[in-house]
């Protein structure tokens, strides 16, 4: 079964924003980078899986429920972080997280226990009994992500959970979610205007643009092996270049890279003959892989 199901996906604010324009999708579980630029439509399409907003036309299926329908059965499988936070200064972390597992449903007793085992899963448990108001950018992240995990949700939806983190933060808080997604074996979808982050720790992204799909792929696919060979001498990389080229290959050239398309399985031993007639130290010969940047990069050649 499909985690999340889309078909036709339209939501539009008043007469003049399209958000979402007839989005198709179906993401299967794992732990998904949702990428887009601000304004995208990332933060409308969560607050449509979790029933917080009605789509203006299109269907929309998480865990095979329909969140349009029935909003609470979405929300008691599915945590949320949003991206700006409303985290009251005056209570410390182990009260906050502590309600909302009272709000979710949770008895006294093991709203206060599954607090306390969310915050320590997320760095804070000996933090826990510190105000909010006191506490940095970094921890603040962390109790909203607590929070999230509190009713031991079956998936996380986390809106930009870098934000105003700096780089050691932002890694810190990767590494988390992608342990959070393997140890505790949940979906996690991570929501983001960075794709070079996403990348690193998700298995398959969803990438919109505009509020329509770009591509929904797992990122094995994205970055499979393109028909293009690189090559790399530690030097003499001007004479290789030249000796292709004079063998009527098409060679490119990318920083220290010699590209040569990889037309058939005779370019290989062309290559390999030109840099032992040469006598180059060769350094690197492979097939060179698709970046997932080349996503967006392509879209905006085609547009310009
Ligand atoms: N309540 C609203 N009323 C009117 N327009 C809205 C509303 N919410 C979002 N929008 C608009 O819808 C579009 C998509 O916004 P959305 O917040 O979903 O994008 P996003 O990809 O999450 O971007 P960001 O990361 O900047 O929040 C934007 O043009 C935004 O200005």
């Amino acid at each position: 079964m499909s985690l999340i199901v889309t078909q036709g996906l339209t939501k539009t604010y008043g007469t003049q924003v399209t958000a979402l324009h007839d989005l198709t999708v179906a993401v299967e579980p794992g732990i998904i980078g949702l990428v887009g630029a601000n304004g995208a439509g990332k933060s409308t399409f969560i607050k449509i899986m979790l029933g917080l907003i009605a789509p203006t036309g299109g269907q929309v299926r998480v865990f095979d429920i329909d969140p349009t329908v029935d909003p609470d059965r979405v929300r008691a499988k599915v945590g949320y972080m949003p991206e700006h936070d409303a985290l009251p200064p005056d209570v410390s972390a182990a009260e906050f997280v502590t309600h909302l597992g009272r709000i979710s449903g949770l008895p006294r007793t093991a709203a206060r226990e599954r607090a306390s085992e969310a915050l320590r899963h997320v760095g804070l448990y000996e933090e826990r009994y510190r105000q909010i108001g006191g506490y940095s950018t970094g921890m603040k992240q962390r109790v909203k992500l607590a929070q999230s995990l509190v009713h031991d949700p079956d998936l996380l939806l986390l809106d930009e959970p870098t934000n105003g983190l700096d780089p050691a933060g932002r890694d810190a808080m990767l590494a988390l979610i992608q342990r959070i997604g393997s140890e505790f074996g949940i979906s996690v979808v991570v929501c983001s205007h960075l794709l070079g982050e996403v990348e690193r720790i998700c298995d398959s992204l969803v990438a919109i643009e505009g509020g329509r799909l770009l591509r929904a792929d797992r990122i094995s696919a994205m970055t499979e092996a393109s028909e293009v060979l690189a090559i790399e001498v530690s030097e003499g990389t001007d004479e290789l270049a030249a000796a292709l080229t004079a063998l009527e290959l098409p060679v490119t050239r990318d920083g220290r890279m010699v590209l040569v398309p990889l037309t058939n399985e005779a370019t290989y031993d062309h290559v390999l003959r030109v840099v032992a007639d040469l006598d180059l130290p060769l350094h690197r010969l492979d097939q060179r892989r698709h970046r997932v940047a080349e996503l967006f990069a392509t879209r905006e050649t085609a547009d310009a």
